[in-house]
């Protein structure tokens, strides 16, 4: 908690502090928008060419708005760091103490003193990473590392059209009806969202995993957010790239995550804008969302793709082949292979099977469901038992109803600044967040601990009626009443 309030007050003091560098008059004028690397005279995206089997979508280095034009950045806005270029220490030119850097802000081009050696201006430069486009076993398209990354390394930019959330909607629901399986929105805000399904960079092929490699983080760029992929640990070539689709994918059909991680949550983004709409989903930590039905497709095809050669933007890193899940990292004996698993496959790539669907579980209900909800005080014999176990029971559901109306609360805060970028959210929002966990916590402690410790050492019956006489229900009661629970558990 220290260091989450810590970390904001360090922004607001770098935020003033920059605010008063930004009065300082430069005359120089503000770039061209775009990568100047691949945007300097000719239209780098004719270059990209696709493996067969890709649906083909326009390459594009810098985000296209849809309804507006990019933001004419106002001089007085322009974030203007200290760094000065020491050809010495050639590190020190917008390195890690570049206060730009330090708040997720590239430096103006033409405002920074460090110039052409000015370090910080990755978006601008589309400073990637190698990467290598490649065929999966049941998870259609996705992109390798074809050369080592650092952890906190910049991979690649999400580029697409930056449209409204009721576009996404819209868009989402055209693409679903059209067969569209693989969905390529994801959001830049709580208002707007980047859809790369036409337009897009190569980090629209990164897969999902629930223990993923990479993460994506909002930069400011020019005046304008944009998304980015970064190492989230140290990647060997050759290991695919992933990250995680909650919070930030628009999502789409209801997909089974095919990740093979151990805390796989079954869904693609089950967390996501989009599956909520479509959905009404379980609290975390149940073995199960509960969802309409779940189209799942056969991915025999996938392996037997052969292996294609295609040249893309960057010198190097430009052919794609077939990889089976080990060779990526992605291998989990205990896991059945894409052979024996239903899976779906990549857009556009083999000729979509039949559809599976999983017959629904239980009937649609229209909130949230409470998991874990067990009578556990019936379980015993004596009146005190009952009584104490019911007691904590009902205090663990205050705090559950509790933390899910703080999650509603938050929710709006929480994507509007992402999930990259908790050290935005307000400090009473995360304190709210924080204690609502630890109440929920504490309550659930109590309870488990009640039900264990009336287990362990029961009372004697007081109450003929009980429903479910425990074993020893009628036994002695042992002097350990001491051992209590916690009281007031969500005070
Ligand atoms: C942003 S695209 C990723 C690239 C995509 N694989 C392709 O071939 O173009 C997202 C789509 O990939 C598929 N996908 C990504 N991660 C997956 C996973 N862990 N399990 C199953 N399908 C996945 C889903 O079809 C999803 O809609």
């Amino acid at each position: 908690m220290k260091k989450l309030i810590s970390t904001i007050s360090l922004k607001n003091i770098i935020y003033r502090f920059r605010r008063t560098l930004s009065s300082v008059n430069l005359t120089a004028k503000i770039s061209d928008r775009g990568c100047k690397m691949l945007h300097s005279g000719e239209d780098k995206s004719d270059l990209v060419q696709l493996p067969e089997g890709v649906t083909p979508f326009t390459h594009i280095t810098q985000n296209e708005f849809l309804g507006r034009k990019h933001k004419k950045l106002k001089e007085e806005d322009i974030a203007i760091c200290e760094c000065k270029y020491d050809d010495t220490d050639p590190e020190s030119a917008c390195g890690e103490r570049c206060l730009n850097l330090l708040t997720s802000t590239e430096c103006t081009p033409g405002y920074c003193q460090c110039s052409e050696n000015c370090r910080n201006q990755r978006f601008q430069k589309c400073e990637y990473a190698k990467t290598k486009l490649f065929r999966t076993e049941g998870r259609g398209w996705g992109l390798l590392a074809d050369e080592d990354i650092k952890a906190g390394q910049f991979i690649i930019e999400y580029c697409g059209e930056v449209i409204s959330s009721e576009a996404a909607k819209r868009r989402s629901q055209a693409y679903e009806a059209h067969d569209l399986k693989d969905a390529y929105i994801i959001s830049l805000n709580a208002n707007y969202f980047i859809d790369a399904s036409r337009k897009g960079s190569f980090a629209r092929f990164i897969n999902h995993s629930c223990q993923p490699n990479c993460e994506t983080r909002k930069w400011t760029v020019l005046g304008e957010t944009r998304v980015g992929i970064f190492a989230k640990q140290d990647i060997p070539a050759g290991m695919e790239l992933a990250y995680n689709y909650n919070f930030e994918w628009y999502g789409g059909a209801t997909v089974r995550c095919l990740c093979r991680a151990a805390n796989c949550s079954i869904f693609l983004g089950a967390k996501s804008q989009g599956f909520q709409e479509y959905n009404h989903v379980w609290e975390d930590g149940d073995d199960r969302y509960e969802v309409e039905e779940v189209p799942l497709y056969d991915s025999a095809e996938d392996e037997f793709f052969p292996v294609i050669s295609f040249s893309g933007t960057r010198g190097g890193n430009e052919h794609s082949k077939i990889l089976n899940d080990s060779e990526v990292g992605l291998s989990d004996p205990a896991v059945p292979s894409g052979r024996d698993v239903p899976q779906r496959i990549g857009s556009g790539s083999t000729p979509k099977k039949k559809s599976q669907h999983i017959p629904k579980r239980k009937g649609k209900s229209s909130s949230r469901k409470q998991v874990n909800d067990y009578d556990f005080a019936k379980m015993f014999a004596s009146q005190e038992a009952r009584e104490e176990v019911t007691k904590y029971e009902g205090i663990k559901k205050e705090a559950t109803s509790k933390l899910n109306s703080v999650y509603q609360e938050i929710r709006p805060t929480i994507e509007e600044h992402g999930r990259d970028n908790q050290d935005s959210v307000p400090t009473s929002v995360a304190e709210k967040w924080i204690e609502a966990n630890c109440s929920k916590y504490r309550a659930d402690f109590d309870l488990y601990f009640s039900v264990i410790k009336n287990v362990m050492c029961p009372r004697p019956a007081t109450d003929a009626t009980a429903a479910v006489p425990s074993e020893g229900g009628a036994g002695p009661q042992t002097a350990n009443d001491e051992a209590k629970p916690s009281e007031g558990g969500v005070e």
